[in-house]
């Protein structure tokens, strides 16, 4: 596509020819190749104006700038400067133009909330394709095509950046996708990373404490949550969740509401509570992806009937069981969702209950607390240990986990080695226990400082009940 077309409706000014053919458009300057436009933004940690050099010896026809800034470095004549407002809208801009605008041809679900993303877009596309219909599933865990997971490289996060989604998007097309369902991460929505995607449903889970120290306030977590309310045709609403209807109080889009008893005029009940699917907090998931589909025109006593035989994603109430203990794996990563996984837990543990947590570095403080003190609640034990500590110290995080926890509160132990904190807790449970491992699920790696190291809660758990079986055999 030629520069002059993309340019013609952006609001921009530009030094240089715009008679150049382009191939492609990136933020990152190492995914430069011959024909790319460089938009050089300025982030929290770098800037892209410190790149442009390896931008141009990869190839970049065009620089684009957002922001009153000197170029330091001699730009060769044949690069175009391109001064526009915002470099992340323009990026979303251009993506889908050159990628040909595939969400106009696909449907595409996006799901928000604080906790239950990934859970729902995967029941979603089980359904889908429990209808006989081809659907892709892009978030967390990473892209699956009829439930079939595909290697891409991508950046590993919940919402893709427009310059990877687009053209992924294009792939899906030509792959026979029809419907695409996706995560809307309250970071992707700001970022403008879904802004020109065509999204036929927008659907609110619930609203929980998260994020808010990345978007500077509870209320800019909410306004980024809300702008999905904008951007999708139609809106899917846990009734639930007040939070969430705040959000779309004054939306004009057409909504239908689900809530623990109803999907609109159907009880959600007599289907649901059936499913073999753990925790009642799944579900409320499950009804979210029913009420999905029964917004697309699918059969809702149908749909219902499908439940049972969803799937929970990786990592989410993964059960291990060996020698009378069970250990379950889970992505809990908030208060809410802790308190969801324990209170289930609860109901089906007849021994104690054992947990194992921690919390991620460069991420809401005010969660850590408030996880604490849920954990303490609802356990028989707690061993306190590290998630992703990322640029923190490990045991300043341990410390503001104890800040929600009382003095006086019995069998708190702290353990920051991960790997020792889940043996230790797999070796000391007894017959009838269970064992919760939170917070990383899926999770391949362990980040510290700027390393990632392997690292899998599952291995380890399987590891330790063997070794616990070797013992007492
Ligand atoms: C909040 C957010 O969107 N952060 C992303 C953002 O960071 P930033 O704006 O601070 O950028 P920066 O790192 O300062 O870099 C500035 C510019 O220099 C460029 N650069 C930098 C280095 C270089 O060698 N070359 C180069 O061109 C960068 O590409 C960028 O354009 O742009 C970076 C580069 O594109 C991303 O790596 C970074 O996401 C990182 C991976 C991240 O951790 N994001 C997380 C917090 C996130 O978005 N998570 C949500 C899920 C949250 C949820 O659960 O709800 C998600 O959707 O994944
Ligand atoms: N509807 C729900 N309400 C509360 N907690 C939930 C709900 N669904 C899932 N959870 C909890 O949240 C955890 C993460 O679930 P899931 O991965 O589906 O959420 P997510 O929103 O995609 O998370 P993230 O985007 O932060 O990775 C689960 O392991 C479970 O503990
Ligand atoms: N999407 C969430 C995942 C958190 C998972 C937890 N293991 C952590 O590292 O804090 C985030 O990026 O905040």
């Amino acid at each position: 596509m030629l520069l002059s077309e993309i340019l013609k409706d952006w609001p921009c000014t530009v030094s240089g020819s715009i008679g150049m053919s382009v191939r492609g458009i990136t933020e990152r300057s190492g995914n430069v190749r011959e024909g790319y436009i460089f938009v050089a933004r300025k982030g929290a940690k770098d800037d892209g104006l410190c790149h442009l050099q390896e931008a141009i010896e990869s190839g970049a026809i065009a620089i684009v700038v957002d922001r009153n800034t000197t170029i330091n470095i001699k730009i060769p004549d044949n690069i175009t400067i391109i001064a526009v407002p915002d470099g992340r809208k323009f990026i979303s801009y251009v993506s889908s133009k050159l990628a040909g605008d595939p969400s106009e041809s696909l449907t595409i679900i996006a799901v928000t909330g604080t906790n239950g993303k990934t859970t729902v877009t995967h029941f979603i596309g089980q359904l889908l394709n429990m209808c006989g219909k081809q659907a892709a599933v892009i978030g967390t865990t990473g892209i699956f095509s009829n439930g079939r997971k595909i290697s891409m490289e991508v950046p590993e996060m919940t919402t893709l950046p427009a310059e990877f989604l687009h053209p992924l998007l294009k792939g899906c097309l030509h792959a026979g996708m029809e419907y695409v369902v996706m995560e809307a991460s309250s970071l992707g929505l700001s970022t403008s990373r879904l802004d020109h995607c065509i999204i036929d449903i927008g659907v609110f889970l619930n609203i929980g404490v998260d994020h808010y120290e990345e978007h500077g306030s509870k209320q800019s977590y909410l306004s980024a949550k809300k702008k999905l309310a904008s951007i999708a045709k139609e809106l899917v609403v846990n009734a639930d969740d007040e939070q969430c209807m705040a959000l779309v109080h004054n939306s004009k889009r057409p909504t239908i509401y689900f809530s623990e008893t109803m999907i609109t005029d159907v009880k959600a009940t007599d289907g649901l509570y059936f499913t073999a699917i753990p925790g009642r907090h799944n579900r409320m998931n499950a009804l979210a992806a029913v009420t999905t589909l029964s917004s697309l025109g699918f059969d809702r006593m149908e749909l219902l009937s499908l439940c049972q035989q969803l799937q929970l994603p990786e990592g989410r109430l993964q059960r291990i069981e060996e020698s009378g203990v069970t250990v379950y794996i889970d992505y809990a990563h908030t208060p809410d969702a802790l308190h969801n996984v324990l209170s289930s837990l609860r109901k089906e543990c007849t021994g104690g209950l054992i947990t194992v947590f921690g919390c991620g570095g460069d991420r809401d403080h005010g969660k850590r607390p408030m996880m604490g003190e849920v954990a303490a609640a609802f356990s028989t034990q707690v061993i306190i240990t590290s998630d992703n500590p990322r640029n923190e110290d490990p045991l300043r995080i341990i410390y503001e986990i104890l800040m929600g926890i009382d003095d006086m509160s019995p069998n708190i132990i702290v353990e920051p080695d991960r790997k020792t904190a889940i043996e230790r807790a797999v070796f000391e449970a007894k017959d009838g226990d269970v064992v919760l491992i939170a917070g990383k699920g899926h999770e391949k790696t362990q980040q510290v400082g700027q390393m990632f190291f392997p690292f899998s809660d599952s291995r380890i758990a399987k590891e330790a009940l063997q070794n616990k079986k070797f013992e007492i055999n």
